[in-house]
């Protein structure tokens, strides 16, 4: 059956009737019935409706099971004339030599025919390159007559030597041919969007990066793959630090700072997953198949609930690197000011921890950070720790709004307080605790100024992260972009 036409201007309709609806890779899909079961959530669905979505899906990096249910939502297809260029990256598919040169029928006498004299062409070839290039410099003095004179009158260990070097010469390139018929490019290059590469003397911390990536083992990036449960240790209150590593040596798990991993469970019949950022990242990159997550657990939580009741050896799936915040490097800006909510900090934690310990990352970082009390502030200690050892390039302001009275007496927050505001202050200010909620107003005065140099990351939950958005856009910042990059000035995990 030939499936409905929808000119694009059709779409945008059927998105502003508030239909969800988008085109990716020139098919039209209808996702109203599946706002509530989309793991990424509804609002991001929305926010493409009426467009194109295909970079916005592409850029999620979205696995098989995805592309698969996709495909239930299809409804058509854009009308013909208006399809966009698919901009694939070029790929090289490697063809094993052997059958490349056979044809799939074994060695071939013909073959051998055809290599030899493809030689003996190459071979011709070059000595009447040489002698053309030769008359062209010397003209009048090079002939055909004064090189057969030349070459007789010289000694059989030249002739030798010549000989061997013009026949080396032209197997190596018949060689270099017959491998380049291995090499199959599925996309021409010009069909590739012109991208300006970053100078490498700009680019973060290569020890550290060179670390974690081996291209000889195959990254877990697309398909889940198994994984166990190595150590919990608790953090804060409701809080720990889980241990995971691949059950696979072979698996690697390099996700860059910044960016998460998807971590998949059973229950009963159904398959969970959620989203997880490794607090140990980058800068522990030896740890290749190793990766620590900072989870904050709820007692109605399907995921941290279940981890909490795995034992350690128990087995999961894992998948990654995910996530639009790729490739931060240095002199993106000169300040940041980022702001987390909650267990909003790992995204964050992982950054900041990157940027400050590159000596030759000069960016200078404010970081605002919402809990509810002192207890259940993750990587607190760590935190104060890069803040006290890099205080020029770190600033950390606590927002506490609850105090908690607990077995360390009521007065046990107002006391860790004092006591950590007295350090901060002792260091300039790099650990500063405030007590209530974070406000649009803190923002304004604790922030660094809008201007071109500074930039803005917010992390938490959906109710924070709109309230801080709004706070950055009164002091004159521009709105996050639906599909998101590290270079905007405001980005939001
Ligand atoms: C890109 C990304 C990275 C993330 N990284 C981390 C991370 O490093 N560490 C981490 O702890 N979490 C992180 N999260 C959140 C995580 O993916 C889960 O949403 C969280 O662990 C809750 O999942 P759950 O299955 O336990 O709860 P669910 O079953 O999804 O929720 C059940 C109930 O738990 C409670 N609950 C769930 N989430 C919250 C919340 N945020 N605030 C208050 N109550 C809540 C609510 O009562 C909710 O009704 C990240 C999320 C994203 C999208
Ligand atoms: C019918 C269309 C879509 C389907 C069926 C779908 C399906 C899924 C699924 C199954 C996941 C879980 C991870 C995975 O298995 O890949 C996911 C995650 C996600 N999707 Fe989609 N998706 C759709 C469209 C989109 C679009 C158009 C966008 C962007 C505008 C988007 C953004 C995301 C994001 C941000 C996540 C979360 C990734 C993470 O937490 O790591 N999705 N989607």
């Amino acid at each position: 059956m030939d499936q409905q036409s929808f000119s694009r201007e059709d779409v945008a309709a059927l998105g502003s009737a508030n239909e969800v609806c988008f085109v990716v890779h020139n098919k039209v899909y209808n996702v109203q019935a599946y706002l509530n079961d989309h793991p990424g959530g509804a609002k991001i669905l929305r926010e493409v409706a009426g467009a194109d979505a295909t970079a916005a899906f592409e850029d999620v990096g979205h696995s098989d099971d995805a592309r698969e249910v996709l495909e239930k939502f299809c409804i058509g297809k854009v009308t013909e004339g208006e399809e966009v260029l698919i901009k694939e990256r070029s790929k090289f598919v490697s063809k094993p030599l052997m059958t490349a040169m056979s044809n799939g029928s074994g060695w071939k006498p013909v073959w051998i025919v055809i290599s030899i004299s493809q030689s003996f062409a190459t071979t011709m070839l070059m000595i009447a390159s040489a002698l053309l290039a030769a008359r062209i410099m010397w003209p009048g003095q090079v002939s055909l007559s004064s090189l057969s004179m030349a070459i007789s009158s010289m000694s059989g260990f030249w002739k030798g030597t010549i000989l061997s070097m013009s026949g080396s010469g032209a197997l190596f390139l018949s060689i270099v041919y017959q491998f380049s018929k291995t090499i199959v490019m599925t996309k021409g290059f010009r069909a590739y969007p012109p991208v300006m590469r970053v100078s490498k003397a700009l680019v973060g911390p290569t020890k550290q990066v060179a670390a974690t990536i081996d291209p000889k083992k195959p990254t877990v990036a697309s398909a889940f793959v198994p994984v166990q449960l190595v150590n919990r240790t608790q953090i804060a209150a409701n809080s720990y630090n889980f241990t995971i590593r691949t059950v696979d040596p072979d698996h690697t798990l390099c996700v860059p700072a910044g960016q998460h991993v998807q971590l998949r469970i059973k229950n009963g019949s159904e398959s969970i997953v959620r989203s997880y950022t490794p607090v140990s990242s980058v800068v522990d990159g030896r740890k290749t198949n190793t990766l620590e997550l900072a989870i904050k657990t709820y007692a109605r939580g399907v995921m941290s609930s279940s981890l909490l009741a795995l034992p350690t050896g128990g087995v999961l799936e894992c998948r990654g690197p995910l996530g639009y915040y790729k490739n931060y490097h240095r002199f993106l800006c000169e300040k940041l000011g980022v702001i987390a909510g909650g267990s909003g900090i790992t995204p964050i934690y992982a950054l900041i921890k990157s940027v400050v310990i590159d000596e030759n990352d000069s960016t200078a970082i404010t970081l605002l950070y919402a809990e509810s009390d002192q207890d259940s502030t993750m990587l607190l200690a760590e935190l104060n720790d890069l803040a006290r050892r890099f205080p020029k390039k770190l600033s950390v302001h606590y927002f506490w709004s609850t105090v908690v009275a607990n077995d360390k007496g009521p007065d046990h927050q107002a006391r860790a307080m004092t006591e950590m505001n007295d350090q901060g202050c002792q260091q300039k200010g790099s650990v500063n605790v405030h007590q209530g909620r974070l406000t649009t107003e803190n923002l304004q005065q604790l922030l660094p100024p809008v201007e071109a140099a500074s930039k803005y990351l917010v992390c938490g939950s959906d109710g924070f992260a709109s309230h801080m958005v709004r706070g950055l856009t009164m002091m004159g910042t521009s709105k996050p972009k639906s599909v998101p990059h590290p270079t905007d000035q405001v980005f939001v995990f």
